[in-house]
């Protein structure tokens, strides 16, 4: 279920690095190299996997983009909290 936007930002309280805008919470993140990034994009991508929900993301070199929403819901879940909270548990190690 969609969730309003009043509660989509009292959720963000707990993930500073997250934002809130068009339909969807985004991050970016700044590894110290390439390897490091895409090391963390397969954790990433394991943890999407069992969830089964997926980001739309991009990397350039050290820099991962990550934009969260529900395609089916058409707006951010609770899905997408807890796949924050993934990345934000190997993205920590990481970074
Ligand atoms: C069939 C399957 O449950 C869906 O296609 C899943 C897979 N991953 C997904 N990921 C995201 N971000 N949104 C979805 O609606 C979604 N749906």
């Amino acid at each position: 279920m969609k969730l309003d936007d009043s509660t989509i930002e009292k959720k963000l309280l707990r993930f500073p690095d997250w934002e809130f805008h068009k339909n969807a919470i985004h991050a970016e993140f700044e590894f110290d190299n390439f390897k490091d990034c895409f090391s963390a994009m397969s954790r990433i991508a394991f943890e999407c996997e069992a969830q089964n929900h997926h980001p739309d993301w991009s990397n350039v070199y050290n820099v991962l983009k990550i934009s969260l929403s529900t395609h089916d819901a058409g707006g951010v879940t609770q899905k997408d909290f807890n796949l924050a909270a993934a990345i934000e548990a190997i993205v920590e190690v990481e970074e």
